[in-house]
């Protein structure tokens, strides 16, 4: 089948008087892991619960698996898991027996024992829902929203609060869904976790699409020169002195020091003669170019051209 697991056009999402989602459009094919990327507020949440049927559209039109979320929510509901950001379980429910529970509802489920074994749950089996830990909980949502065997699965915010393991553990699931053909369509406020499992991303700001494509694509396999220093830099001098051109870009540290960024149009660009103008106009400014690094741009980089924004904890 070619249809897109997900098809969303011209969204509109409104709470009273604020407009969540202002006009957003992508899609999310199948066997494929779409992320949707975006600073607190953007927008995420909504989109993906009007695609879950929990909410309804003020504007624009969305298919799930060809169909209408809301009209067509009980057809679409054996073909569709959700983990949603919190909750899903009663307190009192164990782990394995609300696992049952959920496998039990669908024609084909996956081993609930082995779900939970996967997801390094297996311990904790016979304990109530409001007695595991925080990331345990979120394991468990994600094994109900995946035991089922759905076609199309939406994660919002899985690794949020993870430990290192656990996160992986998610990561491979994500990964082992996207190989069985399931599409898998992720909200997260991590861009290393994008670039390692995203195949499309949708960078999304102020209700609307900033920017989708694959990391790759994003990111054009740019790179860039970054060194902090306490001195001052002229920026339009340094820019000056670049052989075939750049530009400079800077913030502030943590640490109080600025971070200088040297950034070039064109990615072949920046070789090794463009580095060493940069390190001559240091000596000749009398500036010591600490933590000199060449490094490949990431979505965040990205993220903060588009909408000088950082990604996260906004
Ligand atoms: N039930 C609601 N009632 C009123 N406003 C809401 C509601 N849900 C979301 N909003 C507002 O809509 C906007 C978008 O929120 P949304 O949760 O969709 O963003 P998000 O990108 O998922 O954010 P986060 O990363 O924090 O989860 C925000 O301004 C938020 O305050």
């Amino acid at each position: 089948m070619d249809t897109a697991a997900v098809e969303v056009v011209d969204l509109v999402k409104r709470y009273g008087t604020t407009t969540a989602v202002t006009g957003l459009t992508f899609s999310a094919r199948r066997g494929a892991v779409t992320a949707l990327l975006g600073p607190n507020g953007a927008g995420k949440t909504s989109t993906i619960e009007v695609c879950e049927g929990f909410r309804r559209a003020d504007g624009g039109r969305v298919r799930v698996l060809g169909l209408d979320p809301v009209a067509d929510a009980a057809a679409l509901k054996p073909r569709v898991g959700v983990m949603p950001q919190s909750g899903g379980v009663p307190t009192g429910a164990r782990a394995a027996e609300w696992l049952r529970l959920m496998a039990s509802f669908h024609a084909r489920p996956i081993d609930p024992r082995l779900l939970l074994e996967r997801l390094g749950l297996t311990s904790v089996a016979a304990t109530p829902f409001r007695r595991l830990s925080g990331g345990q909980q979120q394991r468990l949502s994600l094994a109900c929203a995946v035991v089922g065997r759905p076609e199309l699965v939406f994660l919002d915010e899985p690794t949020a609060g993870l430990d290192p393991q656990a996160r992986m553990a998610t990561w491979d699931l994500v990964t082992a869904l996207r190989g069985a053909g399931v599409a898998v369509i992720l909200t997260t406020h991590h861009m290393d976790e994008a670039e390692r499992l995203a195949d499309h991303v949708v960078v999304i700001d102020h209700g609307a699409v900033a920017a989708e494509g694959t990391p790759a694509e994003l990111t054009g396999g740019r790179r860039e020169v970054c060194f902090s220093t306490d001195a001052d830099v002229d920026a339009a001098r340094l820019e000056a002195a670049l052989p075939r051109g750049g530009r400079v870009g800077s913030r502030d540290t943590a640490d109080g020091r600025r971070e200088y960024t040297v950034t070039t149009e064109d990615p072949d660009a920046l070789d090794p003669e463009f580095l060493a103008a940069i390190t001559a106009w240091c000596a000749s400014s009398g500036v010591l170019a600490e933590d000199l690094r060449v490094r490949r741009r990431t979505l965040e980089d990205v993220f903060l051209q588009l909408t000088g924004r950082e990604l996260r904890d906004q």
